[in-house]
């Protein structure tokens, strides 16, 4: 593959596909530069005394790590001057922030987990940034809340950073999706992969075990088999992996296959799950559609599902298409 850089592959994804505006094309790369920032923090470790917690919380009653604050002020910094935007939403923020009134404002609404996988930061394990972008409203110059609550198909574009052994940009504008590997040497994001396909079957699986117990029905039964493997029902064995970092998880099945499962469960039956729907399900599942999987909350397509609240969370089945149809099917099973 002769060498790409995300600059390259944008301007041909404008003028070419004629799929995406001039000021999408610079808003990626706002939020891949702010990437960029974020892998050499993290880099750092504990020699830039970015390790640890920041001793406060974030809206969702969690305590927030020096990194989650350190990674959402690098994208928050990084994004409200630019002229791209007309407001941006952040996991570690209760309210969307509006775009300061000395800047120019764009058409587009950005969200983001500034830092996925946060339970990981301080054991060198691979964490992340997932983002995703939506228009603005016609006619919006203000937006609030509600101008945010699209369903997932209403995505311009979506994307991920891993940050692990490298640093990779992963990127869907609603044409395939393409990984982008970081060349720290020019300090630019390199295209490494494009159009890559999840196989449709598998023989790995996701999941948080220890949550077993607290697992509905249908969940008990599809994981059940397959830890039964070639002795069960399946016929064959299958093997599992959790990092405990949605973007590594989701990465390894873009990679190779799989199935990521985030249930909803019976350990706290008011919640409907432990991932957000806007700015952790929703990029995750335009990326995986694009990649040839599928992505559901057990009962619908994530990408159709009409959200009610900026931090409302929802079930997550995601990854090869078989496998997830398999899981949404004993869903539908009556009893
Ligand atoms: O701690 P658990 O139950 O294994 O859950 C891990 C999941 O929670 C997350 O860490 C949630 O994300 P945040 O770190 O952004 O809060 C996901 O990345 C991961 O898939």
């Amino acid at each position: 593959m002769s060498h790409i850089s995300l600059t390259r592959y944008l301007i041909d994804e404008q003028y070419q596909a004629r799929r995406i505006q001039p000021d999408l094309r610079l808003l990626i790369e706002v939020v891949a530069r702010a990437c960029k920032a974020i892998s050499v923090a993290i880099g750092k470790g504990a020699l830039g005394n970015v390790l640890g917690s920041a001793d406060a919380e974030n809206v969702q009653g969690e305590v927030q790590k020096k990194l989650d604050v350190i990674a959402n002020e690098i994208l928050l910094e990084a994004n409200e001057w630019g002229g791209h935007l007309a407001a941006l939403a952040s996991e570690e923020l209760e309210h969307p922030s509006p775009i300061p009134n000395r800047y120019p404002k764009g058409e587009y609404l950005l969200l983001f987990d500034p830092l996925d996988g946060s339970s990981n930061i301080d054991v060198n394990v691979s964490v992340g940034t997932i983002f995703s972008v939506l228009r603005c409203p016609e006619g919006v110059t203000d937006p609030d809340e509600s101008d945010f609550l699209q369903p997932g198909t209403r995505q311009v574009a979506a994307g991920y950073a891993v940050y692990g052994p490298s640093t990779l940009l992963v990127l869907t504008v609603g044409d395939g999706v393409a990984v982008f590997t970081l060349d720290r040497e020019q300090g630019s994001f390199v295209l490494t992969a494009d159009r890559v396909q999840i196989p449709a079957d598998t023989r790995e699986f996701a999941i948080n075990m220890s949550n077993q117990r607290w697992w509905q029905p249908p969940v008990q039964r599809y994981v059940s088999e397959l830890v039964a493997g070639r002795d069960g029902p399946r016929g064959v064995d299958f093997n599992m992996r959790w990092v405990a970092s949605m973007v590594a998880d989701v990465h390894r099945i873009l990679s190779r296959g799989g199935i990521f499962m985030y249930p909803r469960d019976n350990k706290d039956p008011a919640k409907a799950g432990r991932l957000r729907l806007m700015y952790e399900a929703n990029p995750m599942a335009m990326i995986v559609e694009q990649a040839g999987g599928a992505a559901t909350d057990g009962h619908q397509r994530l990408l159709d599902v009409q959200p009610t609240g900026l931090h409302q969370r929802i079930a997550v089945f995601l990854g090869s298409r078989n496998e997830v149809e398999r899981v949404t099917a004993y869903h539908h099973e009556p009893g």
